[in-house]
């Protein structure tokens, strides 16, 4: 079990604080988080680089609460972003604009403008046209943009299909093999720089061969880019390390970033790596109350407060996440319980045939879910998202606020007819 939450006096704790408390005091459903595993990942991946130049570049769309990128932006982290929504939240938590790299395939001409404005690093170009644009807008702006290629190296990640990116048949990046005549047209291009070389293969990989792989062709493209003139920055090698949610066994952080350095052999060149899960993932929980028990002849029921709209990854990927009551018992039903949400939707559960034993009214935790937890949370069936919490030390900060209905529903209008 993840050393920040351990069973203490047999109820589990985050840290130093108590989650039966913290659900007492805040409700559920409720993602409590651990600074100390937030500032303990980021940290290992940073140091693990010793000499070689590098940034760590925490993915946002992991876990994207402004106090969380804080946490991180404090340790001098960048950012990798997908959207100007993720520029404004680590512009807002204190993050360094030249510390962020701008990824995703759909980047629209405001973003683009904002991103120029504000000084990025540099942005990920996944498209011919993508290209043309940001050409366009910092031609209009008079800024020259910095970019790399999300080249795709046709590597099998080996993970779920719904979360491999770097396949052929993926609509992200381009080819490799068609990349070099993208590099001449973005070389010849007036307000362009192109800088670095960019991949992610996907997410969730628990082998490194996968890495070590593409990393090799794209240490093939870098050379064969060179022969054409074009002297090559940084690599940046996208995220996708693995975490354990049940029994896999994901390479150490060190041992990871030590197979990308020994097989890149350049102790000048830079690498940016977009570690997100790895960092965040098993740095929460989300807390939720056992509603009713509804056993039956063919199954049993445990109706949880906690539903797909707080944690889809269950319901998305038929992923498996851990859960456990906070204070075991013994005096409740015994028995193996599917936990479904309130959500009117068969595929509203958060855990199937889980050996607990139970009552109405226990806290449980659902583990593994500070990476793709809140982030990915919805108000279907008109539900509130979730409150969040983060604990340092004995210390408990409410870093979100459960929504109000008024929140909600807030900004919708009747028309007057
Ligand atoms: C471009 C990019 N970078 C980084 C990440 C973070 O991935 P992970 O959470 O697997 O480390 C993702 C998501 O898979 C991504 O699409
Ligand atoms: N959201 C996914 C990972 C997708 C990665 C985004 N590129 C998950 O929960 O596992």
């Amino acid at each position: 079990m993840n050393p920040v939450f351990q069973l203490k006096n047999q109820s589990l704790y985050a840290e130093d604080v108590s989650l039966a408390s913290l659900a007492k005091e805040y409700g559920t459903p409720l993602y409590v988080y651990s600074r100390s595993e937030f500032e303990n990942r980021w940290q290992a991946f940073d140091q693990a680089f010793g000499n070689q130049p590098h940034l760590v570049c925490y993915a946002v769309k992991t876990n994207s609460n402004i106090a969380v990128l804080n946490v991180l932006a404090k340790l001098g982290a960048g950012f990798d972003i997908v959207s100007q929504g993720e520029l404004e939240r680590v512009l807002r938590a204190g993050g360094d604009p030249k510390k962020v790299v701008f990824s995703g395939v759909a980047k629209q001409s405001g973003e683009i403008r904002r991103a120029l404005q504000v000084g990025i690093r540099c942005f990920n170009i996944e498209s011919h046209a993508e290209l043309d644009r940001i050409q366009a807008v910092a031609q209009q702006m008079d800024k020259v943009a910095d970019i790399s290629i999300r080249v795709n190296p046709d590597v099998d990640a080996k993970t779920h299909p719904y979360i491999s990116t770097g396949l052929k048949d993926n609509k992200f990046g381009v080819d490799i093999n068609t990349a070099p005549e993208l590099y001449r047209k973005a070389n010849s291009y007036s307000h362009i720089n192109p800088i670095g070389i960019d991949c992610h293969i996907g997410s969730q990989l628990t082998e490194i061969t996968p890495f070590v792989d593409a990393l090799e062709r794209v240490l093939t493209l870098k050379d064969r880019l060179a022969e054409d003139g074009l002297n090559i920055h940084h690599l940046d090698l996208g995220g996708g390390l693995g975490i354990q949610y049940t029994d896999e066994t994901p390479p150490a952080i060190a041992d990871y970033i030590q197979a990308l350095i020994t097989k890149l052999d350049d102790p000048s060149i830079e690498v940016i790596i977009e570690p997100g899960r790895a960092i965040a993932g098993n740095a929460g929980v989300l807390l939720t109350e056992v509603e009713y028990l509804k056993p039956t002849e063919h199954k049993n029921f445990a109706i949880i407060d906690a539903a797909m709209n707080d944690l889809i990854r269950p319901a998305l990927y038929q992923a498996y996440q851990d859960i456990v009551a906070v204070t075991p018992r013994e005096d409740g039903i015994e028995a193996e319980w599917d936990l479904v949400g309130p959500v009117c939707e068969t595929g509203d559960f958060l855990g199937k045939n889980r050996k607990l034993n139970l009552k109405d009214g226990d806290i449980l935790a659902v583990k593994s879910a500070g990476a793709y937890g809140f982030t990915m949370s919805s108000n279907y069936n008109t539900r509130p998202r979730a409150a969040e919490v983060m604990v340092k030390g004995d210390k408990a900060y409410l870093i979100r606020p459960r929504e109000t209905y008024d929140e909600l529903m807030g900004t919708e209008q009747l028309i007057e007819d």
